[in-house]
């Protein structure tokens, strides 16, 4: 079977055989912006139980998704919601649908292999926050926006911060160019924002399991106050959790 996971930066995609759970599987991704529809298509052109598909990328963006499998494969395509309860995991959103398809099977996979309460950090095109009593009940969650989209954010609203590089060799966290003020400016805001989270996670919620995952990650995770327990490839693996337990 074909795993998709549509994020707001990137599409990736993973071959599964739910025969073999641990068998390493061929997988790559393309930018969002630009859809590499062929690479898909060598994916899909090859005999396919079902397609399945994590995705918070927005309606338009599905249906072409949907429709390019369609022409190119006649496995059946499923577009996974975020369900109110699924093994022991219970959503907290009064709307279960409307909670991030990514962001549930990122909590699923960790509920699933450690059993026990976590707070999970997903650091993508937006940050989100998540926590996880030690019985299985999402308590809730934050979302803001991620390093790009706060850069991107910065350059659009205002007229003389711009993306040029600059030249700045000092070794320190205050910068003397524009280029280095928004790097660091941004990357302490989330690093500050994570820390003072997490305290007031752990003073409410008790000491639970950090666990850190998404693209920029490993450039936060070594600022941080807190020690985590770094993670890769969770919607992944959400997605061959909910594949082997729902046939
Ligand atoms: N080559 C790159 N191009 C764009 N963003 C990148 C790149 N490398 C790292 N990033 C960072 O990774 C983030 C996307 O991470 P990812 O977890 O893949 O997000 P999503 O699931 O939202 O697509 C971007 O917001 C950006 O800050
Ligand atoms: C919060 C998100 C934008 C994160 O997306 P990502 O950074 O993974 O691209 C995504 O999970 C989403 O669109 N969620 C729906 C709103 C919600 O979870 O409340
Ligand atoms: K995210």
């Amino acid at each position: 079977m074909l795993l998709i996971d549509a994020g707001n930066t990137f599409v990736k995609w993973q071959q599964f055989s739910p025969s073999d759970f641990s068998k390493e599987s061929s997988f790559g991704q393309f930018p969002l912006q630009e859809p590499q529809w062929e690479m898909l298509h060598q994916q899909i052109n090859r005999p396919l139980e079902r397609i399945m598909v994590s995705s918070v990328a927005g309606e338009a963006f599905d249906q072409k998704l949907v429709k390019q499998c369609q022409q190119h494969s006649a496995a059946p395509v499923q577009l996974l919601q975020s369900p109110n309860e699924f093994l022991q995991l219970k959503n907290s959103y009064f709307e279960p649908e409307r909670l991030g398809i990514d962001r549930w099977l990122a909590m699923l996979a960790v509920w699933r292999e450690t059993s026990q309460g976590f707070c999970l950090i997903d650091c993508g095109s937006a940050v989100t926050v998540d926590v996880v009593d030690g019985q299985g009940q999402h308590s809730g969650g934050l979302i803001t926006p991620g390093l790009e989209m706060m850069r991107q954010s910065l350059f659009g609203g205002t007229g003389r911060v711009d993306r040029r590089p600059s030249e700045d060799s000092r070794q320190s966290f205050l910068a003397c160019s524009t280029f280095h003020a928004v790097q660091g400016g941004t990357l302490y805001s989330l690093v500050s924002y994570i820390d003072r989270i997490v305290d007031e996670i752990q003073a409410t919620y008790g000491e639970l399991n950090c666990v850190i995952t998404g693209g920029d990650a490993e450039q936060l995770v070594s600022l941080l106050k807190q020690s985590f327990q770094m993670e890769k490839g969770l919607v992944f693996r959400g997605l061959k959790i909910f594949a082997t337990h729902s046939e």
